[in-house]
């Protein structure tokens, strides 16, 4: 095709999604009024609602789709919960084009207009040229970007300029159970002839300039438990005389972490990749504005004064974090007990080279240790239910160039290269498993607000984000062919 019916090509598909942005928004807000929270056991039969939803949203656009079971998984309290399945989906089978295989996921993070939403969470609601929802961002509205995408190419009869295959899960909130045992069982068949894998389930640095992600960290999630007696107690009647279980547990968590960020289990960042100087040089030419970043957070101040601590202290280095716990009062008033027994909840995000179970084993030692010192009788348990590898990926890969060029295209400028500090247990297993290259193609906003109270995506990226794709499409395609076309002629040469 000569550049100029390539331009005219594109120019028509961008006029077609510019024309369409209320249909498109409309089925984002179909998508956002459901509740479908992996996290919360309570809520998983909106989950499984949602992947028929997604399902039926691809058959009408000619996929042939597949909702694999992936059976149940039981709770640490011993319930037994259906798993939501899988979608694979597949949408042309042309031996010519290359195959690109996408994977998102429908399922989010809990969210109530209680914890401080400005709007219903499950009502996609327009200000200011936001769209704000629970899964606006993450990771509702970049999957139906790709939809949208391939829904321009079939309305304008456009031959689509690659296979297209969908992964689309609906438990990656709670860890993505069940899908690396579907991706081993699929990858001679399924998998078998994807060039290419793309992710958009993450954020830009920055509120308005593109990125391009080619790392991830990973997690190692754990539950520390302390049980005194079998039942909560008075505090007035009880209090002065026992080994409370929740000063157990806090002196455990305060254990953790000291003041300036740093972890205090022995051994943690001894295998921590050494960083070369060429990297940190890396990291002077990303633009980041630590002035909109303290914004968007929300804090007054960061643990560190300088961008590339901040950007090392995100991608290179692992973090602990305390989310809660489970047992301890939190309501609102003063109830005067001492709970019978607490759960603390942290976890250590993963950089390359550790290994999680040695991580497991040292959180344990550690803990058990600290424990040991308070000659408390009550009962300590330990266990790390979750786990996920970081992800680092070539991008010297043609999958790389392909997305660089189209938000050249679409954004008018070249995307920063970043990694991203969160975890996305799908990269580093689809890298594994089927050996080909993964590119993180984010269209959020750093300002998003993924897991937070009024998250949202902008009109503008959710609309820019559908052409980005659709540019993709053909960037990836031209560049396939080309590759191809010159190792034919090498061959013959
Ligand atoms: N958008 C990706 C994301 O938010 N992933 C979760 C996955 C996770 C990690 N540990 C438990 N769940 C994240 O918190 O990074
Ligand atoms: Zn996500
Ligand atoms: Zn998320």
């Amino acid at each position: 095709m000569s550049s100029s019916s390539s331009s005219a090509l594109q120019m028509e598909i961008f006029q077609y999604i510019d024309a369409h942005q209320s249909d498109f928004i409309k089925g984002l807000k179909e998508w956002l009024a459901v509740e479908s929270d992996s996290v919360q056991p309570h809520l998983r039969r909106e989950v499984m609602q949602m992947m028929v939803l997604a399902a039926d949203r691809l058959a009408t656009l000619g996929t042939s789709v597949n909702l694999v079971n992936l059976g149940s998984h039981q709770l640490p309290d011993g319930q037994v919960l259906p798993l939501p399945p899988v979608l694979l989906g597949e949408l042309g089978k042309d031996p010519q084009n290359p195959t690109v295989c996408f994977y998102g996921h429908v399922d989010v993070q809990p969210a109530k207009k209680e914890d401080g939403w400005d709007t219903d969470p499950y009502i996609l609601t327009e200000i200011n040229g936001n769209l704000y929802g629970r899964g606006a961002t993450d990771n509702k509205g970049p999957v139906l970007a790709w939809i949208n995408a391939v829904e321009t190419f079939r309305a304008l009869k456009i031959a689509m300029p690659v296979n297209f295959k969908f992964v689309i899960e609906g438990m990656e909130e709670a860890g993505s159970l069940g899908l690396e045992k579907l991706l081993e069982e699929e990858k001679q068949s399924f998998f078998s002839d994807v060039d290419y894998i793309v992710i958009s389930d993450n954020l830009w640095l920055s509120n308005k300039k593109p990125a391009l992600t080619y790392g991830s960290r990973g997690n190692a999630c754990f539950f520390v438990e302390v049980e005194g007696g079998s039942k909560d107690l008075h505090s007035g009647t009880f209090g002065g005389i026992i080994h409370e279980p929740l000063l157990d547990l806090i002196a455990l968590l305060d254990s953790l972490v000291d003041s300036t960020g740093r972890i205090q289990i022995p051994g943690i960042y001894d295998s921590v990749a050494a960083l070369r100087e060429e990297e940190r040089k890396l990291y002077e030419s990303i633009e980041f504005d630590l002035e909109e970043h303290r914004n968007n957070c929300g804090v007054k101040k960061f643990l560190y004064g300088s961008k590339e601590e901040i950007l090392l202290h995100l991608w290179r280095y692992p973090s602990l974090s305390i989310h809660g716990i489970e047992g301890a009062f939190h309501e609102p008033g003063i109830k005067t007990v001492i709970p019978a027994k607490v759960i603390g909840k942290f976890s250590i995000r993963q950089v390359p080279n550790m290994d999680l179970s040695v991580v497991k084993k040292q959180v344990v030692e550690h803990l058990e240790g600290v424990f040991s010192k308070r000659n408390s009788p009550n009962k300590l348990k330990v266990s790390m239910p979750l786990g996920a590898k970081p992800w680092l990926a070539d991008v010297d890969d043609l999958l790389y160039k392909a997305a660089r060029r189209a938000i050249k295209t679409v954004f008018g400028e070249d995307p920063d290269f970043i990694r991203d500090g969160s975890t996305i247990p799908v990269a580093r297993m689809f890298q594994t498993v089927t050996q080909k290259s993964v590119v993180m193609l984010p269209i959020g906003a750093a300002d998003d607000g993924e897991h937070s109270q009024n998250e949202k995506i902008s009109r503008h990226n959710y609309i820019e984000g559908t052409k980005l794709f659709a540019a993709f499409f053909l960037e990836i395609s031209k560049l396939h062919q080309n590759l191809h076309e010159t190792s034919h002629t090498k061959t013959i040469n």
